[in-house]
């Protein structure tokens, strides 16, 4: 069944459009647009303070905008009825009662949106919380625990949107795996997932749609393949064959430029004109992959400028 079906009033698509957010005279977020459509999980990244959490925070009514509109299914998420049963949120997983036993925040939470008790269970399964665990306090959780409640909570109203912010962190390998496939399906039912994150690799293989934010602005988004596609080092190429030297020679006479790395070479060409270019010289490859860059590279190179920024006024402070 969809996420939010049995709601079924919210429209799932958030919109950001040219939010700003001063803080003083110190401005957080300028001018900030980008949607989060649904059955696609949105991936937001930034570096420490480039301004995720703002974005989240004033999506989910916590920090008011300076200027421009943020809406979800068209509505301030103030105006939206019972907003937990259309829309989830992480924010902060240690925001809970510290006394309250994960059970009891839970069952709480459940009867603020009026769902039956069995729903918290159904929940606690969900996120593997066992027992044991669920009756004890918050504050003896670990946090990978912690998130794992905090997703339990996000999920506990079967919204169609959710928002959750570095849901991964504290999380071990294997319950990276277990949200990245937990928010894969919730998606694939027509669920929107906008989810913040430091963790590159995890956010490559799990979202769809990514958007890049330095310094309080947005430097990229758009579909991740062809962010990735257009990134910097897209066209080359990292090759190794049975005579790099024969390869090499027969790169450079056809125009294409070469350098060595590792026990092969780098190739300012796409790997089907290498391989053409071997195959017509009639040379073995025993190695030939995309030199693209990753998440990573495109991450650093968009965010270089705002990040030397945040450093230079650290320097000057
Ligand atoms: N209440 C506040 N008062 C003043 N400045 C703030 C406040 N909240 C956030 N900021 C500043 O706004 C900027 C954006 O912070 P934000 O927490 O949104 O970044 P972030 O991308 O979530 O970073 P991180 O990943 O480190 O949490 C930072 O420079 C931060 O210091």
């Amino acid at each position: 069944m969809l996420p939010g079906a049995r709601m079924g009033r919210l429209f799932p698509m958030i919109t950001i459009d040219r939010l700003t957010k001063d803080y003083g005279s110190f401005r957080a977020l300028d001018e900030v647009s980008f949607v989060c459509q649904p059955g696609r999980v949105t991936g937001f990244l930034g570096p420490n303070g480039a301004g995720k959490t703002t974005t989240m925070r004033v999506l989910v009514g916590l920090t008011p905008a300076t200027s421009g509109s943020v809406t979800i299914g068209g509505l301030d998420y103030h105006q939206i009825p019972n907003p937990g049963r259309h829309v989830g949120v992480l924010l902060d997983a240690s925001a809970q009662h510290a006394g309250r036993t994960g059970r009891e925040i839970l069952g709480i939470a459940a009867q603020t949106m009026g769902l039956p008790a069995a729903r918290v269970d159904q929940m606690l399964e969900m996120v593997s919380l066992e027992r044991s665990e669920a009756n004890r306090r918050l504050r003896n959780y670990s946090l990978g625990m912690k998130q794992r409640l905090g997703i339990a909570h996000a999920l506990l109203g079967d919204p169609s949107v959710l928002i959750l912010d570095e849901p991964a962190n504290g999380l071990d390998p294997a319950g990276i795996r277990w949200m990245r496939d937990l928010l894969k399906g919730y998606a694939d039912r027509g669920g929107t997932v906008l989810l913040s994150s430091h963790l590159l690799n995890e956010v490559e293989l799990i979202a769809d749609e990514l958007v890049l934010i330095g310094h309080g602005r947005i430097v990229a988004q758009g579909d991740k393949q062809t962010l990735l596609a257009s990134s910097k080092g897209a066209a080359t190429t990292l090759v190794t064959a049975l005579d790099n030297d024969a390869l090499k020679g027969a790169l450079t006479a056809a125009g294409i430029s070469v350098t060595a790395a590792g026990a092969g070479l780098r190739v300012e060409a796409t790997p089907e004109q290498t391989s053409r270019v071997a195959l017509d010289a009639r040379l073995v490859l025993t190695d030939l992959r995309s030199g693209a860059a990753g998440l990573e590279d495109l991450f650093l190179d968009l965010t270089s400028d705002s990040q030397r920024d945040v450093l230079d006024q650290g320097a000057s402070a």
